[in-house]
């Protein structure tokens, strides 16, 4: 018996056949971009005569150096693409005991109410705490640094929500345990049961009573005398702000006392809201993990952790299971950190026009992860071993608090009160002063993508990780829908990955040393993507400026050169596009995708570089500015329809209008130029052309439309005033 049972397989890992195509084409590739970098060395010594060929060469070799630096890095994704499978059937026989199973703590985090509605957080703690997963191995904890009274409250709500909808989704089977998914515009009222008619209608009444809460800022006398646990509510006092309070942590449900209708345990949900104060750095996300961290550490201890944000609910019950097929694998379990589930979204549009799937970060390049040390950390969606956090594989860092320890064992009840007092004690705001949290132990901190930079220390510290892709997503998370809020979040990205590019762990040096070239320029792919705005820059404008003087710096047709550029272009776009529609992408997916890659370039990657020498000055401080979950009626109907949100006048817009105004001009000259015989120009007219096709939204935005969504005038006629004058000064330059 005990023989046929280890031979049953939990995982498969299936190495994908293009990555014999992919080492393929990267040498023939790499022997083209030596020829280019060599022909341009060239021409720098050669033509270096007037000050405008100097000019344009230097800028296209270093244009061109970033390019090949990058296609560098994004090649070692390519080398050994690996996709895996489980076995969650084989699992219920090896682990057939109750007690074989581990005990799971899901970390929720939420910051702003008002961004963040708290009825999506109970939505989403309700589809985790109706996991198929044993409610006494199950618990729930949710972080708030909004420090919101309203979302105490929303929780409590879901808890008694929870004990109709737990037992009613575990009898009907339902797939879609997030109440809000199950109601949504998919549900049909009618073929449908009394019964989930009346559940419908508890779930419409708990959302109003929240919503209604969120509206007047804090919770309704009759709820604080009438709920039993309503003297939580008295920690909210005029004596604190959002920026300096006390912790307060209530257990809201616990799995040996309450009970569902059914009559069967709920899982424990805990609401934590850590204590914060002005004068000491409270470290955003990071900070807000790690405080759960300890407190989880003091309650359940369990040894695996689920990290999630508070929009991303779980799509299927079984992921726990799932997720044990690698963490029960006995062979990979000691070295393994987490397993990382890609981030699906649910509400993109059909050409999903900002690339929000982000398909290369979330489900192509954690592939080729795979057959490496495995995926970064993308923040959400995660399954950790708790010992992770503590030291890497072979030495373990101990707790000061040996309550701490990932070995220790919890003898008493969540809400004993020497468990609170020393859960109150972990949470307080100096308790990290002058220990090893954030630098050696748990969340580290000194980048605004902890988990971009978590995962990599992880990695550095010897644990690896596994990416997992089940057919049906496992959760389904929200994107913003205006474009001022994807650039800002992803200039945010830019900020916190350069923090970690130019800092002593930078995965150039650093990351080389302890995870080996391949992984290190995977980092660096990630690391420094705020580079990508200097070529995108030198190709957006400088090939356009020199056509509206009639100067050709491109090879002719004739020239077996424009066949090199052709070669280089086309085959890395290619490339992308096929990599893009092996993963189930569409093409207009891709060409939104692509074209989103170069707004970022001129927008966030931009700006994210500015702020980030800012911050380093002192000019400004570091931020963490929460990504808004909220979106009114009239700009969902305008993203449904495809249409690009530019509407506030951000300073972001400035350079890609310029760079679509720039191009127009250019274009509509060139294509004038050459039938008169400056055939020379045909390459710069191609490269305006490209910049016009993917400048249409912009130009629409700026004349063709109306609504609230527009270009706001004063943005194009800022760009159109800095078109001019960098026609102007280049006509200078040109006569130098
Ligand atoms: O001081 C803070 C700031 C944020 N958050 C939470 O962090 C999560 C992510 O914030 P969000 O504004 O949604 O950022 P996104 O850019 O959408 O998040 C991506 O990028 C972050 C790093 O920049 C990662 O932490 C996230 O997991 C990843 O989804 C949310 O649940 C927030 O409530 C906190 O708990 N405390
Ligand atoms: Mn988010």
């Amino acid at each position: 018996m005990k023989g046929t049972k280890s031979k049953l397989i939990l995982h498969s890992s299936t190495p994908l056949r293009r990555r014999l195509f992919n080492r393929l084409f990267a040498l023939i590739y790499a022997a083209a971009i030596s020829v280019l970098l060599y022909h341009h060395a060239g021409t720098l010594i050669r033509r270096g005569t007037t000050f405008l060929s100097f000019f344009t060469s230097l800028s296209f070799l270093i244009s061109d150096l970033i390019l090949a630096f990058m296609w560098i890095n994004s090649q070692a994704f390519r080398m050994n693409p690996v996709a895996t499978k489980t076995f969650p059937e084989n699992l219920l026989e090896v682990l057939n005991r109750p007690e074989d199973f581990p005990a799971l703590d899901v970390f929720i985090c939420t910051a702003d109410p008002h961004k963040e509605p708290p009825a999506m957080v109970a939505a989403t703690v309700l589809s985790v705490m109706a996991y198929d997963y044993s409610a006494e191995k199950l618990s729930v904890y949710v972080s708030d640094d909004g420090w919101s009274e309203v979302t105490l409250f929303a929780l409590m709500e879901a808890v008694e929500f929870g004990k109709v909808w737990l037992p009613f989704c575990k009898t009907n089977r339902v797939m879609e345990r997030c109440p809000e998914s199950y109601f949504g515009s998919d549900f049909d009222t009618r073929n449908c049961s009394s019964e989930t008619e009346k559940i419908k209608e508890l779930y419409e009444n708990m959302k109003t009573r929240i919503e209604n809460a969120v509206e007047r800022g804090q919770v309704a006398d009759e709820y604080r005398s009438s709920m039993q646990k309503g003297k939580a509510f008295g920690k909210w006092t005029k004596d604190f702000t959002i920026q300096g309070h006390p912790a307060v942590i209530q257990v809201i449900s616990q799995n040996s006392e309450d009970k569902d209708v059914a009559g069967c345990s709920l899982p424990n949900l805990i609401y934590v809201s850590r204590q914060k104060s002005r004068t000491i750095p409270h470290h955003f996300k990071a900070g807000a993990l790690n405080v759960l961290l300890r407190v989880s550490a003091v309650m359940t201890n369990s040894p695996i952790i689920l990290t999630l944000d508070c929009d991303m609910i779980s799509n299927d019950p079984s992921t726990p299971h799932k997720m044990l097929c690698f963490f029960m694998d006995n062979s990979i379990k000691p070295n393994l950190g987490y397993v990382q589930f890609p981030i699906c979204f649910t509400v993109l549009n059909k050409a999903d026009i900002y690339g929000s799937e982000l398909k290369r970060v979330f489900h192509i390049n954690p592939m080729g992860l795979n057959g490496l040390l495995g995926p970064d950390y993308f923040g959400t969606g995660t399954f950790f071993n708790r010992r992770v956090f503590y030291g890497g594989p072979l030495s373990m860092i101990k707790p000061v608090v040996p309550e701490l320890s990932p070995n220790y064992v919890v003898k008493k009840p969540i809400n004993d009160q020497a468990i609170l007092d020393l859960a109150h004690h972990v949470a307080s705001c100096d308790y990290e002063n002058q220990s090893k949290w954030g630098s050696k132990i748990g969340l580290r901190y000194g980048s605004l993508v902890e988990d971009y930079y978590t995962g990599y220390r992880l990695h550095c510290e010897g644990w690896r990780s596994i990416f997992y892709s089940p057919k049906r997503p496992a959760f389904l998370a929200e994107t913003p829908i205006s474009l001022h809020d994807v650039i800002t979040q992803m200039k945010r990205c830019s900020v916190g990955v350069l923090e970690v590019a130019l800092s002593k762990y930078s995965p150039l040096i650093f990351g080389m040393r302890f995870i080996g070239p391949l992984m290190a320029h995977c980092y660096c792919y990630y690391a420094f993507a705020p580079i990508w705005p200097f070529p995108i820059m030198v190709y957006a404008f400088l090939p356009q400026i020199t056509m509206l003087h009639n100067i050709s710096i491109f090879p002719q047709v004739s020239d077996p050169r424009f066949f090199l550029y052709t070669f280089l272009f086309l085959g890395a776009y290619l490339q992308d596009y096929l990599e893009f529609i092996l993963s189930q992408g569409t093409t207009l997916r891709w060409w939104n995708d692509q074209r989103m890659w170069l707004i970022k370039g001129l927008s966030s990657d931009l700006f994210g570089t500015l702020e980030y020498i800012s911050n380093h000055l002192g000019i400004s401080s570091r931020g963490f500015d929460v990504t808004n979950k909220t979106n009114d009626g009239e700009l969902r109907k305008r993203y449904d329809e495809g249409m690009f949100e530019f509407g506030v006048a951000s300073p972001m817009f400035v350079p890609l209008s310029t760079a679509a105004i720039m191009n127009l001009a250019a274009f509509l000259w060139g294509i004038f130029q050459v039938p008169k015989g400056k055939y020379d120009l045909f390459g710069q007219v191609v490269i305006a052309g490209f910049g016009v096709v993917n400048s249409w939204p912009i130009y629409e935005a700026m004349v063709l439309r109306s609504d609230k969504g527009k270009m706001p005038t004063k943005i194009t006629l800022i760009s159109g005033f800095l078109a001019w004058i960098l026609f102007v000064l280049s006509s200078f330059v040109v006569k130098m």
